[in-house]
């Protein structure tokens, strides 16, 4: 019942369009109905043992209209083509709203989880989000259609039930007595349905859940042939979500499979108390009968069309739960001072902890603009975290990130971040073209901007070679393409709508030398008009940069070249700025 009336609430006008076109709807099907005792009457003769026969035919005279056979028939004809067309208007407006809920739910889901913290959206399972998407938003729609559904019927049965008063009001009140008990008998299998379809929507969530984290890795996984693995838990998770299916199939079976004869026996009993007890005429007791199997019916239909609709409603519930946490964890959007790049990014005395881990204390770094620095340090030191922090998709537990002296509490994180050209350390790409990969999330840019960013990020040449160009399709995660021209590509998506700010995480971790130097050479250039900032390990790349940081023990340290003598520097292959931060370790 919370969901039927959450559905009609978050949904106020759409519903009640349904509901006046269903209301409508009835009264037309209720009122040709009424015609038919007339007809009735009138075809045995009988027009003078019924009241209400009389009065309809009197109304009917007085509009001018003989109650003959066929006026009788045209006017149940013509009640039913207007009920017909009315319901189709309603179950057309019915299935439009069955795709905006889905449509809303989706993007209310989409927009919380997107403007949410980093750290919130790095716990939430993949497979799960998508399950949100896909299935819940579905399922979470079928049921609004299941509710309105049980709404309309509702409404038609008040239709009926109010005709029915008219010709009988002892055998109405009975004939929903019985019904209620019929509904409170056969609730229990209602309650069975809520826990199966609870039960799907826990196993859909984990079983998807686990299928993408498989997917992540199944390369692996195949080549030492531990994949049976995998496909034992998915065997295992979707035997069981096929046994809470067979419960909820049981239940709904069940529940149509003994409507029927309880049905039967309670008509029976209301024919016998309508025939023999109450002794109405056989015209009356003709029509009572009808209406009474009519709202019996209608009744059973609702406890169906309910229990639909409770099969469905954990998946609307799980995934509203999904979109008020996501809210919950919203990320701040206060700050009004409009970021620039004029000067420089200062870090003061930044403390930062994940939990339990501390990670950075009393870091203080300085990072002058047009220039470009690199920052390395031992594996799981913070590297990546620093990155996080430089692009506010984390805060500092305490001190200072100012960027040209303003804090950075101070300017709304979507606004600097517009300056930022990002490359992470896991090169994935969409299932797409080049281009697209390119210039995702950027629809103001173009092909030239594509083919800009490539040439700098040294990958046009391999671009241009490959036969459909731009136009080739990456596979899935980029998986058509070797790694080193992945990571290149990702550099050409951070470089597409010119940044101020570049930020790389090992940026050349997957390329050959010939090709790790052009990047080096391309950051090198690029450093005259933009700041750069890579976390790296690669002596090459730390040798291109004009600054280099170590972090270690939460705190950044300087790394100053070696400047050795003649002989020294001529001795030197392995990079200046690799033997210094040797030294200095
Ligand atoms: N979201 C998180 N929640 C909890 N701990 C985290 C989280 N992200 C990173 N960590 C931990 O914080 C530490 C620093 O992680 P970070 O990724 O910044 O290291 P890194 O220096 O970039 O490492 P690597 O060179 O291996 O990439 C690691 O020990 C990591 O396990």
């Amino acid at each position: 019942m919370r969901t039927l009336i959450t559905y009609c609430t978050l949904f106020p006008r759409r519903t009640a369009y349904v509901l006046i076109a269903l209301l409508a709807a009835g009264i037309a099907e209720g009122l040709s109905l009424t015609a038919l005792l007339p007809l009735l009457t009138i075809a045995v003769g009988d027009t003078g043992n019924s009241d209400i026969g009389q009065r309809i035919v009197q109304v009917l005279q007085n509009m001018g209209i003989e109650p003959t056979i066929e006026a009788m028939l045209l006017i149940i004809v013509g009640g039913m083509i207007l009920k017909s067309l009315i319901l189709l208007i309603a179950h057309r407006q019915v299935g439009y709203t069955v795709a905006h809920v889905a449509t809303s739910l989706r993007l209310e889901f989409i927009g919380a989880l997107l403007t949410s913290r980093w750290q919130y959206y790095l716990r939430q399972p993949m497979g799960s989000l998508t399950n949100s998407v896909a299935t819940e938003a579905n399922r979470a729609a079928d049921g609004f259609e299941h509710a309105a559904v049980v709404l309309a019927l509702s409404v038609q049965v008040l239709v009926y039930g109010t005709v029915a008063m008219f010709i009988s009001w002892e055998a109405t009140l009975i004939s929903f007595l019985i019904g209620i008990v019929m509904l409170r008998a056969l609730h229990q299998l209602i309650r069975i349905t809520r826990r199966a379809g609870a039960k799907q929507t826990h196993l859909l969530r984990e079983l998807l859940t686990y299928l993408s984290d498989i997917l992540g890795s199944v390369k692996s996984l195949k080549a030492m042939a531990r994949d049976n693995v995998a496909d034992a838990i998915l065997r295992d998770q979707t035997k069981q979500l096929e046994k809470a299916t067979r419960r909820e199939v049981m239940s709904r079976e069940a529940l149509t499979a003994l409507q029927e004869p309880i049905h039967a026996t309670l008509m029976a009993v209301g024919l016998y108390l309508a025939v023999i007890i109450w002794g109405l005429s056989m015209s009356s007791v003709m029509v009572t009968a009808f209406l009474l199997i009519r709202i019996l019916n209608l009744l059973n239909k609702i406890q169906r069309r309910y229990q639909h609709l409770i099969a469905q409603e954990s998946a609307y519930w799980a995934l509203r739960t999904a979109i008020d946490a996501a809210r919950a964890a919203a990320e701040r959007t206060a700050g009004t001072r409009q970021p620039t790049l004029q000067k420089g990014i200062s870090l003061r005395h930044i403390y930062f902890d994940y939990g339990v881990k501390s990670i950075f204390q009393d870091l203080n770094l300085e990072i002058p603009v047009r220039s470009f620095t690199t920052v390395s340090g031992t594996s799981g030191v913070g590297k990546s975290t620093l990155l996080d922090l430089l692009c506010a998709l984390a805060d500092p537990k305490s001190g200072e990130i100012l960027i040209d002296g303003v804090s950075l509490r101070e300017i709304d994180p979507r606004d600097w971040r517009h300056m930022i050209g990002y490359v992470s350390q896991e090169t994935v790409l969409l299932h797409d073209t080049i281009i697209s990969n390119i210039l995702v999330g950027a629809p103001t840019l173009g092909y030239a901007d594509a083919e800009r960013a490539l040439r700098q990020a040294g990958a046009w040449d391999f671009v241009n070679a490959l036969p459909d160009g731009l136009q080739t399709v990456v596979g899935e995660r980029g998986g058509l393409l070797s790694g080193g021209q992945r990571q290149r590509i990702a550099i050409a998506r951070a470089l597409a709508h010119q940044p101020l700010f570049l930020l790389l995480d090992e940026p050349t971790s997957a390329l050959d030398p010939e090709s790790e130097r052009i990047v080096c050479e391309t950051l090198q250039r690029l450093a005259r008009s933009l700041t750069i900032v890579a976390v790296s390990h690669q002596p090459a790349l730390i040798n291109a940069a004009d600054h280099i940081f170590t972090l270690s023990k939460g705190k950044a340290e300087r790394v100053h070249r070696f400047l050795g003598t003649e002989d020294d520097a001529e001795a030197s292959s392995v990079p200046d700025a690799e033997k210094a931060i040797s030294t200095s370790r």
